[in-house]
């Protein structure tokens, strides 16, 4: 039996944040997530981290897909948090969103991480943001690396 996987290590490797300002005070801890775990378990050099911010969600897939297409990174990490409120309109956004990126990843065959959090209220977001549910975009991070690693053996 043959198993192929792979490591985190990506020092040389390029990758780009696209963040959604929308509720930055819980994106804000995603993304501090996601750039320790890229530079501390990643070994990738500050200078090979590109954030890019977008005003929410909805418009993640747009600018990941531009990113994908200018093909200048290894790898994609698309973070923002769709809180609940009081209207349908919470599943629209967390839906395109989720499709869009998906999209992305498989037109373009580059690993996009899925750090965007869709949560029934602002506690659920906190848990999930560095507290007690770890945080998803050192999360998102992890995925990413191994990815990147794990398609160059393929
Ligand atoms: N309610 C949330 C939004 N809404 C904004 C949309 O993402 C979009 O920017 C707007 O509809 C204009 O096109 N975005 C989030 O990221 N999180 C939310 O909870
Ligand atoms: C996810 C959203 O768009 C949401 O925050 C909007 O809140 P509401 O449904 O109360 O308008």
């Amino acid at each position: 039996m043959q198993v192929i996987e792979a490591g985190f290590s990506a020092k040389g490797k390029k990758f780009a944040i696209v963040v959604a300002r929308f509720n930055s005070f819980i994106v804000e801890s995603l993304l501090s997530g996601a750039t320790d775990t890229l530079q501390r378990i990643g070994n990738v050099a500050e200078q090979d981290i590109t954030v890019i911010r977008v005003p929410g969600a909805f418009e993640l897939p747009l600018a990941v897909q531009r990113v994908a297409a200018g093909k200048k990174y290894d790898g994609i990490i698309a973070l923002g948090a769709v809180i609940r409120g009081g209207t349908p309109h919470f599943e629209y956004v967390s839906g395109e969103c989720t499709k869009g990126i998906a999209q992305v990843m498989m037109q373009h065959d580059i690993p996009v991480a899925f750090g965007v959090l869709t949560v029934d209220s602002i506690e659920q977001a906190i848990e999930r943001a560095g507290t007690k549910a770890g945080n998803k975009g050192s999360e998102a991070a992890m995925s990413t690396l191994e990815m990147v690693n794990l398609l160059a053996k393929l």
